[in-house]
């Protein structure tokens, strides 16, 4: 990587647009990655999160706004940097291995250097990738982690001032992809490398990610570190799409927020119609009356926890996580009451949101 400094950050998006047609597929995206920062596109499908992944890496122009990469203008009106100039590595979503060469040769494609520097460069970054030994195998020869970390050794190879992933983990079953996750994590860390990658999943975003900048209609509607978007996210859109989440109604006024859980501060809110947004894990199942009163409705227990469902006293249903060991049944009378953080938007005419400390 690059030693050199670089103000405004290693990956610069300012007002980025991209278009099919009368469809507005990037939408004015800003975006900055800093320097050895990983950074995850997180959206639902169709948001423009691949669209602004091959924008950063080339494959795709600008119609207007300008891209940086390590302090270089690449993209901007009147100017485009092919993607071979801009010292980009990239791993497809079906990797595009060789199948024809084995591990080794796969990964000096793309090396400049000499042969003897060649071969040194693929010994080391294959040690990177957890691959000591497999250089002589074909790709068929490999499970669908190790294909995986061949092609992200191939991308790091030449040593790239950024990384690009383009939904990195969706080829590998659910059981693999927590390890696999585990070890890119540390893989990026130790090559130090400037990532961006892409994916709709929002554990592996929260996960393996510094910063996650959450993708809507093209556009960004919030980028934050994993905490502050789970805890502090600054839109209902965003609260609902990074994680599991209650949206109670509430009526507005007066500074605070009722609904069936107690009150909240709502401040700055317009008075009327709202939302109280309390996570799982910050519902907690009271003894007595130390909450608001509820029945269950049902469970879902998978092992290390369980997520009880409830009917409010006003009707709604609100989901709790609880401890596996609590024994519940359809019709138990429970008491509720909100232990960590809640959260109030305004009704979507409204559409201000202010988030409440814990
Ligand atoms: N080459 C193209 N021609 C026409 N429309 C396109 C093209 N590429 C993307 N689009 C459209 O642009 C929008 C954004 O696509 P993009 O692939 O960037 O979304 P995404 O967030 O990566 O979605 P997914 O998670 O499904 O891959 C979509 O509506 C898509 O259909």
């Amino acid at each position: 990587m690059s030693a050199s400094g670089t103000p405004g950050g290693m990956v610069r998006l300012e007002g980025v647009e991209r278009s099919y047609g009368p469809l507005r597929a990037v939408d004015g995206l800003s975006l900055t990655v800093e320097r050895g920062e990983v950074m995850a596109l997180l959206g639902p499908s169709g948001c423009g999160k691949t669209t602004t992944l091959r924008l950063i890496a080339g494959f795709e122009r600008p119609d207007s706004g300008e891209i940086s990469v390590s302090g270089e203008t690449v993209a901007a009106p009147g100017r485009f940097v092919p993607p071979e100039k801009r010292r980009i590595g990239m791993v497809f979503q079906d990797y595009a291995l060789f199948p024809h060469v084995n591990v080794a040769k796969n990964v000096a494609y793309g090396l400049r250097a000499n042969g003897k520097k060649a071969r040194g460069r693929v010994e080391e970054v294959l040690s990177l990738a957890r691959l000591d030994g497999l250089g002589e195998r074909m790709p068929h020869e490999l499970s669908g982690g190790q294909q995986q970390r061949v092609a992200l050794a191939r991308a790091l190879a030449p040593e790239p001032e950024v990384l690009l992933l383009d939904e990195p983990f969706s080829n590998l079953d659910a059981a693999l992809r927590v390890k696999v996750r585990r070890e890119m994590r540390e893989i990026l860390a130790e090559a130090g490398a400037t990532t961006v990658f892409v994916t709709h999943d929002q554990e592996e975003a929260l996960s393996l990610a510094d910063r996650v900048a959450v993708m809507f209609d093209g556009r960004a509607a919030q980028v934050g570190d994993p905490e502050s978007l789970y805890h502090a996210p600054a839109t209902r859109e965003v609260a609902a799409f990074v994680g599991e989440a209650n949206f109670l109604p509430a009526s507005v006024g007066e500074g605070v927020a009722r609904c069936a859980l107690g009150e909240f501060p709502a401040e700055g809110l317009a008075e009327g119609e709202g939302e109280v947004m309390v996570r799982p894990e910050d519902l907690s199942l009271v003894e007595g009356d130390g909450g608001s009163p509820a029945t269950v409705l049902g469970r879902e227990f998978f092992g290390y926890g369980q997520f009880v469902k409830v009917r409010l006293a006003d009707g709604e249903v609100a989901t709790c996580r609880a401890s596996g060991r609590l024994r519940l049944g359809r019709g138990d009378r429970v008491s509720v009451a909100v232990s960590g953080r809640a959260a109030v938007f305004a009704s979507p005419s409204a559409r201000a949101g202010s988030t409440l400390p814990e």
